[in-house]
């Protein structure tokens, strides 16, 4: 595991993206293309913001999707899909494969598990929430499945900080269930990235760092027992990790 404490949210993110289209250009070197799985939310905004702009030769590169919200159409400004495509592939020239939450999803999830498991996959960038979940596992998280992708419901805390966000104008209007990559999934990345600048992860991450054992309480504790993992905070999210 490797802490990276920045000044702020945006040196944390040029220095973030910086790690990520390193690792991409040595799997292009290596083995002629590069797989990166990407997640969303407000807290990858700036690393997404520089990512794009680094020097990587994009049309080797396959991006994946890590969740998504269950009956949420595309047009809605908290969709993950339009978050993706308006931030990072109308920007750079990848293939893409997104969770599709239109029609038959058991069958969509099939198909994107097939697709994923073809071949390692070079780098993980997984956002915590400040629940402590890693894509849409809120606590208690499920360490023990071995499928992909799997449909999971939202518990209170992480519906009220996506209406915090300002992703939805009420409770109500957020959805109670979604698509996510599971812990299992996410743990066979070869690299994991976590952007987690901000205030209001300070919490999380002090869960995260100070819990001597793995908790499926604090999902992204499991991130720890990864053999290539770099957190990335900033000087807001850090300031709880010495009480
Ligand atoms: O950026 P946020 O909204 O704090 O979310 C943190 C993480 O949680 C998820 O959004 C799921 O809510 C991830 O995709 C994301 O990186």
């Amino acid at each position: 595991m490797a802490v990276y404490i920045l000044d702020n949210s945006e040196e944390l993110g040029e220095k973030a993206a910086d790690l990520i289209a390193k690792k991409l250009n040595e799997a292009i070197e290596k083995r002629g293309q590069a797989r990166i799985i990407l997640s969303t939310g407000a807290s990858q905004f700036e690393t997404i913001k520089y990512l794009v702009e680094k020097n990587v030769d994009w049309e080797k590169v396959t991006m994946f999707h890590l969740d998504e919200y269950l009956e949420l159409p595309e047009t809605h400004k908290a969709s993950f899909r339009r978050y993706l495509k308006e931030r990072f592939t109308s920007k750079v020239p990848v293939k893409v494969h997104f969770v599709n939450t239109e029609g038959d999803v058991e069958e969509n999830l099939k198909e994107l598990t097939r697709e994923i498991r073809k071949d390692i996959i070079d780098i993980g960038v997984i956002g915590i929430g400040e629940n402590g979940h890693i894509a849409f596992n809120d606590p208690p998280a499920d360490f023990e499945t071995r499928e992909a992708y799997r449909i999971v419901s939202l518990e209170e805390r992480c519906r009220k900080q996506q209406l915090n966000e300002g992703w939805f104008p009420t409770l109500d209007e957020v959805p109670f269930k979604a698509v996510s990559m599971t812990p299992y999934q996410i743990m066979q990345c070869e690299t994991i990235v976590s952007s987690v600048p901000g205030e209001r992860k300070a919490e999380a991450v002090r869960n995260t760092l100070k819990s001597e054992e793995v908790t499926n309480m604090v999902p992204a504790t499991l991130l720890k027992t990864h053999k290539d993992w770099h957190l990335f905070l900033d000087k807001e999210s850090s300031s709880l990790i010495d009480s």
